[in-house]
């Protein structure tokens, strides 16, 4: 078994990425991430205290607007219409989820599609499975530098994605496709998971189910991915697979944590960076 350095990898493509924005501040041009957090969620309160962090690690302008539980839909909305107005934001990010009485979809359609950083918007969602992407979910898109980075041949291989969610699930099926690998999505619903789960070569689990896939899922030498992030009464976090097992079977596995997530936070800046730099072709 090998392990995937999510973070090692991480940390190396945000020394590249620092490189860029120099090169662009040089041109006169400062990339900028806005970050809108509603609520007091205390996982979210660190996620978005991360982001912004390593923004400002990289360089990037970055702003943090933090809303009240309460705050009106109208309200939230305008907010977002502004930073698509403001030309020194090129990413706008509105952390999920929402409190129940903000409608997601109205949101996430309110974004600029060219300032979606996350690639949430039904436009980014339909080019991307159109084969023509601007922006791509962080998350699979993190992915797919690893798979990169670890020289993962996809063509032609069996790949099964466990979840079908419109933030990684989706997505990650449609970027292993572009790669010319064979794609299943099975979720919560599947029959036999099993029987598909052990046939994959490439297998990315993204469920939500803490320690769910274990060794007797998973084929000899696969290549296992999770997204899983679950935390424990203790605070510990695990992923959606069964590490201390699976380890045993694959033959590339990313842990939890210092897997994914890092990835997924250095590819929100990677599309940041990316959509300031449109703003000089
Ligand atoms: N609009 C929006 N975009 C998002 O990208 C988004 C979101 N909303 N809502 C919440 C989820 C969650 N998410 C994570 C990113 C990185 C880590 C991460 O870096 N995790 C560390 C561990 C952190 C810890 O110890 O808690 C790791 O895996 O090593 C975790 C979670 C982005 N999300």
């Amino acid at each position: 078994m090998k392990l995937i350095d999510g973070k090692a990898l991480a940390a190396k493509m945000q020394d590249e990425l620092k490189n860029k924005v120099d090169a662009l501040q040089a041109a006169g041009l400062i990339p900028g991430l806005a970050v809108i957090l509603v609520g007091e969620d205390p996982a979210s309160q660190i996620y978005v205290r991360n982001k912004a962090r390593q923004a400002t690690a990289i360089g990037l302008n970055s702003s943090v607007v933090r809303l009240p539980e309460d705050v009106s839909e109208e309200e939230l909305l305008g907010l977002i219409e502004q930073y698509n107005q403001a030309e020194q934001w090129h990413g706008i990010l509105v952390q999920l989820p929402l409190p129940a009485h903000i409608s997601e979809e109205k949101v996430l359609l309110a974004i600029d599609p060219e300032k979606d950083v996350d690639g949430f918007h039904p436009m980014n969602m339909g080019r991307l499975w159109s084969g023509n992407p601007l922006m791509i979910p962080s998350t699979p898109a993190g992915i797919m530098e690893m798979f990169r980075a670890y020289d993962v041949d996809l063509a032609g291989k069996k790949a099964v994605v466990v979840g079908r969610s419109n933030i990684v699930g989706k997505p990650m099926a449609q970027l292993l496709m572009m790669a010319d690998a064979t794609v299943t999505i099975a979720h919560s619903r599947t029959q036999n998971l099993q029987e598909l789960t052990k046939q994959a070569d490439i297998l990315v689990v993204a469920i939500g189910k803490d320690r769910f896939i274990k060794a007797a899922d998973v084929k000899e030498g696969a290549v296992v991915i999770d997204v899983g992030m679950n935390r424990d009464e203790e605070g510990k976090l695990h992923g959606d697979v069964d590490f201390d097992e699976v380890k045993n079977v694959a033959g590339l596995i990313t842990p939890v944590p210092g897997g994914v997530g890092p990835m997924t936070i250095t590819m929100l800046m990677e599309q940041t960076v990316r959509a300031a730099a449109r703003k000089l072709d």
